[in-house]
């Protein structure tokens, strides 16, 4: 990067007002202001002539943007876990660095899988919806049960850091821990998460109860839970999805719910965000499935934590040191 006194850092959505005041303290900051997502158009012209480009989930990095990218820039802080928005071999084949905000959002993301694995078997939205309408026709032995929790068994594929975390929470709940994951962990790992591996996935989605996706959406992993494998749950299974939308075949997740051939699903990630299949709107209202706006990582501290993250990635990078989150495509 050239001498300057200050790298123009161009960051695409408005951040919290802790993180813009720090950015805007140390660089030469272009924030969005009013926090409009930036068309393809402009992204080229940002990239074009940004130091540094701090894009989010919203933004597609891809190709096109890219070959627009000017000689400066060197460096994509990506504000998020996830970099499946970043075409990142381009980026890499063009010099340029890609870091994320891992870590940071763990126990959040994990918390809100965990909220869906609770609400979606014990139908914690019709409850509400049927106070909120006033048609509570008071307790019965027989009326508006769900599934037990304790004792199934939590499918979890893609057993890294959120991973991880949420099979800490579900042994919380008496749930039995089963995995399956590119490396199988240390033994010693899988002896504290009490987890099962399995090498086959296919073997290990038709004997679960619940399914929680939680790997990165990457070429390997595009509709992984296919039309195919999604045949392969119980009935009765449950499918919760905090990761990408792209990971699971929507239009099949959606059939197979309508036909009553799995017992709902808690989904916040959707595979063409943040248009939704109407579908998927429908199934909502009838209660068979429970929809959140990508809320996995939304709590106010996350945010900081995330916008620190960025800060620190940048001013190690422009120091002339590795930066602490580099994207390798061995993660990918
Ligand atoms: N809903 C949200 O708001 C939200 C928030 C944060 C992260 N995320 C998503 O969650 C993902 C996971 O985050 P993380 O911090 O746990 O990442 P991580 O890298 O710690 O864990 C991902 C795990 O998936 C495994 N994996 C990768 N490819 C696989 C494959 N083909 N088959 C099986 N396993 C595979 C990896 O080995 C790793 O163990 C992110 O990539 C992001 O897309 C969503
Ligand atoms: O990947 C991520 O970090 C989330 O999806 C957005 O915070």
């Amino acid at each position: 990067m050239p001498a300057k006194t200050k790298p123009l850092v161009i960051v695409t959505r408005a951040l919290p007002a802790a993180v813009e005041t720090r950015l805007r303290e140390l660089f030469d900051a272009r924030l969005n202001d009013d926090d409009h997502p930036m068309s393809q158009a402009e992204l080229a012209a940002a990239v074009a002539s940004a130091d540094v480009l701090v894009p989010t989930v919203t933004d597609r990095i891809d190709t096109a943007v890219l070959s627009h990218a000017g000689p400066n820039l060197k460096l994509i802080a990506s504000f998020g876990t996830g970099v499946d928005h970043i075409d990142v071999q381009v980026a890499m084949s063009r010099g340029i660095t890609v870091t994320n905000t891992p870590g940071v959002l763990t126990d959040d993301t994990a918390d809100m899988t965990m909220a869906l694995i609770l609400a979606v078997p014990r139908r914690l939205v019709e409850g509400l919806e049927v106070l909120q309408h006033g048609e509570w026709p008071g307790w019965a032995p027989t009326w508006m049960l769900g599934r037990r929790i304790a004792g199934k068994r939590l499918g979890i594929v893609g057993m890294g850091r959120i991973g991880s975390a949420v099979a800490r929470r579900a042994r919380a709940f008496g749930m039995q821990i089963h995995y399956h994951n590119r490396r199988r962990l240390p033994a010693v790992v899988e002896q504290s998460l009490e987890a099962t591996y399995w090498e086959s996935l296919d073997q290990m989605l038709a004997r679960v109860d619940i399914v929680s996706v939680n790997c990165p959406h990457t070429p390997a992993t595009y509709h992984l839970l296919s039309a195919r494998r999604l045949k392969l749950l119980k009935k009765d299974a449950y499918i919760v999805n905090t990761a990408r939308g792209g990971v699971v075949d929507e239009a099949a997740l959606i059939r197979m719910v309508e036909a009553g051939e799995l017992a709902g699903a808690g989904l916040d990630v959707f595979e063409n965000e943040p248009a939704l299949n109407p579908k998927l709107i429908k199934l909502a209202r009838a209660g068979r499935i429970v929809i959140l706006p990508h809320m996995g990582s939304a709590t106010l501290e996350g945010r900081i934590d995330m916008g620190e993250k960025v800060i620190v990635n940048i001013k190690t990078f422009i120091d002339g040191h590795r930066p602490p989150d580099r994207v390798l495509l061995s993660m990918l």
